[in-house]
């Protein structure tokens, strides 16, 4: 679904990433964790092809990220819904607006029902109308779930979205992260709360990658 075939990333002096080889699998749940800095949002940029490699492969549905002109990544990109760290709302347009601006920006209409099941499964049912800066943290969060798959994406790659959470709303985030992985959705999520990876473990067979050293490896039992 994702691979990196000896891919690195820089930003133009060394390497950030290097000498990176994996493979998310279709309805696999993986956290990537490492030190602040380590590159964790560039390496989920490069899962969505916001950046490219500078060395090496990555491969997205089994097109290489290189070969993909400008139509080709806007269709990669319904098939994967990001969670922003900073959720980038438009602060002038209610919830519900924010919410399917994806399918407003690629033309199609949503179908109402649709919406209000979605809303209603991210706990937002009562808040269509409000406006974005009128939404708590936990509720911001969630409401940028409910943006990552509007669309029906197969992936959703999230940027540490419990950053500002309290751990009860971490916790009801997380829970909507497993729900869709239930659903057959692949997921990432890019976080440095060792606690909140603990618990999912309990909940869903999650692995989990750690940036060490420029290179992403598997994280034993040690967390
Ligand atoms: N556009 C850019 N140009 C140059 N350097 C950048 C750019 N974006 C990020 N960096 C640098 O690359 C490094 C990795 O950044 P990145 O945001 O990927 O790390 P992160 O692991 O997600 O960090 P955090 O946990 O603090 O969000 C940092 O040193 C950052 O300053």
């Amino acid at each position: 679904m994702i691979s990196f075939d000896n891919a690195a990333y820089s930003y133009g002096g060394a390497e950030l990433l290097t000498e990176i080889t994996l493979r998310l699998v279709p309805g696999s749940f993986h956290f990537l964790t490492g030190p602040s800095g380590a590159g964790k949002s560039t390496f989920l940029k490069l899962c969505y092809a916001e950046l490219l490699p500078t060395a090496g492969r990555v491969t997205l549905f089994d097109r290489e990220v290189r070969s993909l002109g400008r139509d080709d990544v806007a269709r990669m990109r319904r098939r994967i819904g990001v969670v922003h760290q900073d959720c980038q709302f438009i602060d002038h347009l209610p919830l519900a607006a924010n919410v399917t601006l994806p399918l407003t920006v690629s033309g199609r209409d949503g179908d109402p029902q649709d919406l209000s099941d979605l809303l209603g499964w991210v706990g937002l049912g009562a808040l269509a109308d409000a406006l974005p800066p009128q939404l708590s943290g936990g509720e911001r969060q969630r409401a940028a779930v409910a943006r990552a798959v509007i669309m029906g994406p197969d992936v959703v790659l999230a940027d540490e979205p419990t950053g500002n959470l309290d751990w009860e709303m971490s916790l009801r985030l997380l829970t909507l992260l497993v729900e869709l992985n239930k659903m057959g959705k692949t997921i990432l999520v890019a976080t440095h709360d060792l606690n909140l990876i603990r618990t999912a473990k309990a909940q869903v067979a999650a692995r989990v990658l750690r940036i060490k050293n420029r290179r992403i490896q598997l994280a034993g039992a040690d967390l």
